[in-house]
């Protein structure tokens, strides 16, 4: 399957909120054809509006790929609607926390085609990174095919047991929020040493986004980024005294907000 076959028998997605609108908005950013796109959600966007995808109107026979982006709790009354896709024509890509493969195995019967992924909203931006791993009946060409889609939004990992997306999810999938959180915390700490607010956010959101790109981009580790930074005895000592407290300092608090996240992410699958 290749993306000329997504063009000539379409890509459906099931529910099309802030997830699958920012993977909407990187493939279609990326070149991906509008009218490929059919988008059965029962509450479309104003942007979702402003696009021209098909929305809620007839869906093709078989397409290329069904794109699963409801949250959890929906699925049971939503992925009835797709069932005719089942059987091994149509490849399924879920991103849904917690609804484990062996859900829509059950759900869209045996032989489909199905790849379980977990992406975050800087695909928006095409700087998303995806989790994907798949069912038996997904082969190479299908995982293939799932990340190449994927790629168009940011890079793609490939995962070699299922339950390992728990943890995944609670890293990368909901790690935005942590980073926008610690943002609007830097940004306040700002305020509270006297900054104007824009001054401050400016501020944060720069500092954030370049130490991303640095970490992302420079040879040395994070570790020795950081050190880069302390100047013996300076200021940046002073602050990291207070962050990196063995106890109450960001090192046990992260730890316990991914092994929550991770935690919520096992318990959904009931
Ligand atoms: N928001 C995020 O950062 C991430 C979300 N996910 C997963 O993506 C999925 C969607 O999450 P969000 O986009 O955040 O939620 P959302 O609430 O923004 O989007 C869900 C969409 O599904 C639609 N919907 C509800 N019932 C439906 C039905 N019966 N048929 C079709 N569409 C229906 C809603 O109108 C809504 O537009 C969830 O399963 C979530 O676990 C995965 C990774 C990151
Ligand atoms: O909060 C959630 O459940 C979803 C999954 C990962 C990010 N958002």
């Amino acid at each position: 399957m290749s993306f000329t076959e997504i063009e000539r028998r379409g890509l459906v997605m099931l529910g099309c909120g802030k997830m699958g609108s920012a993977m909407l908005a990187g493939w279609l950013k990326g070149g991906l054809s509008p009218s490929a796109v059919h988008v059965t959600d029962p509450n479309p966007s104003d942007w979702l509006r402003s696009t021209d995808v098909s929305i809620n109107a007839d869906l093709p026979q078989t397409p290329a790929v069904a794109l699963v982006a409801v949250k959890p709790q929906m699925m049971g009354e939503a992925l009835p609607r797709m069932a005719s896709y089942g059987g091994g024509a149509t490849l399924f890509i879920s991103v849904a926390a917690g609804t484990p493969i062996s859900a829509f195995e059950a759900a869209l019967g045996a032989g489909t085609r199905i790849v379980r992924a977990m992406p975050n909203t800087p695909a928006a931006v095409g700087k998303g990174i995806t989790a994907i791993i798949g069912n038996e009946q997904a082969g190479a060409a299908d995982l293939d095919t799932a990340e190449a889609l994927l790629s168009a939004i940011g890079q793609v990992v490939r995962l070699q047991t299922e339950d390992q997306i728990d943890a995944v999810t609670g890293v990368s999938g909901s790690g935005p929020a942590y980073v926008f959180y610690m943002i609007d915390a830097l940004a306040a700490a700002g305020v509270a040493e006297g900054l104007a607010p824009d001054l401050a956010m400016h501020l944060a959101k720069a500092t954030v986004a370049g130490a991303g790109a640095l970490a992302e981009t420079a040879a040395e580790t994070p570790e020795q980024l950081r050190i880069n930074v302390t100047s013996p005895n300076g200021t940046t000592q002073a602050g990291l005294e207070v962050l990196m407290k063995e106890k109450g300092g960001l090192m046990p608090l992260m730890r316990a907000t991914v092994a929550a996240a991770a935690a919520r992410s096992r318990e959904l699958k009931g």
